[in-house]
């Protein structure tokens, strides 16, 4: 599956939409059992959350947006596929948890890159279920520090602390996605699907339990007015950083 929603593979609500669509024929189609995710757009895997679902929208609509989240991250997590991220450039927040959500990550070895939960830099907090995906990816500590500090690693940092698990020059990616999608398809289906759920299947129940709750903390949240100021002093950032 190759994202492509220019520039940057932000996670809007349509195209959150249209991902799960397009996975869930997937997770049907019998005659499918790997999956190797990765950008179409230059330099950039994906930009997280679109910030402009999160900014001056109604609470109707930002629990629209935070369902078409959980539904993502849901789908990902609990796939019976083995799905591989070949994370081809920046990966921030959202595209940091989709890249978590994945069996095997294998990212370009480009310094310029930057990979992490950078939510707390956007005067914004990481929900449980996004903490739960990266202690599940690097354990408690790692992620402790990652969170507070908003921190977004360089691959060979990334590497270090297991929030990848290889690095390969750019051109190789998707070469060393299809080598390592074959040894893991090599294990029989079954095993490895229930395997993977007896890890997974904590996380996964305690958001399914709490999904309405976790709506409602969203909103409640974001539609506050200092949370607002905050993400348009950062967008501004981002704005002003181009020019
Ligand atoms: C209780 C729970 C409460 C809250 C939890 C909410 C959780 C949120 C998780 C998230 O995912 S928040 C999103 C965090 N994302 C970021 O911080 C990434 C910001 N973007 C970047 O750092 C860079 O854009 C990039 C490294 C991804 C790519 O850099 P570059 O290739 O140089 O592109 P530009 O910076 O020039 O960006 C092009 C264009 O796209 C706009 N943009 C970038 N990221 C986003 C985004 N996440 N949402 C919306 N728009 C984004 C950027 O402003 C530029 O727009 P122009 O109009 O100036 O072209």
């Amino acid at each position: 599956m190759t994202l492509q929603n220019p520039p940057v593979n932000s996670l809007s609500l349509d195209f959150l939409t249209e991902f799960c669509s397009a996975l869930e024929k997937l997770e049907m189609d019998k005659s499918c059992r790997g999956v190797i995710l990765t950008s179409g757009q230059p330099k950039v895997f994906s930009a997280g959350l679109d910030i402009m679902e999160m900014y001056g929208k109604s609470p109707e609509r930002c629990g629209e947006f935070w369902r078409a989240v959980q539904e993502m991250w849901l789908k990902l997590y609990s796939s019976n596929m083995v799905i591989i991220a070949a994370i081809n450039g920046s990966s921030p927040a959202g595209g940091c948890l989709m890249s978590m959500t994945c069996d095997y990550r294998i990212m370009a070895d480009n310094p310029r890159y930057s990979i992490g939960l950078n939510e707390t830099q956007l005067g914004i907090v990481a929900p449980f279920w996004f903490k739960e995906t990266m202690v599940n990816t690097v354990g408690h500590r790692t992620t402790e520090i990652a969170l507070q500090l908003g921190q977004l690693y360089s691959p060979t940092e990334a590497l270090d602390i297991g929030l990848v698990d290889k690095l390969v020059p750019e051109d190789q990616i998707i070469a060393t996605a299809t080598q390592t999608m074959t040894k893991w398809l090599a294990v029989p289906d079954h095993a490895r699907q229930i395997t993977k759920s007896m890890m997974r299947k904590p996380t996964i129940d305690k958001l399914m339990s709490k999904r309405e709750p976790d709506i409602q903390n969203f909103v409640s949240f974001i539609t506050k007015d200092p949370i607002q100021k905050s993400l348009g002093l950062y967008l501004s950032m981002l704005k002003k950083r181009k020019s």
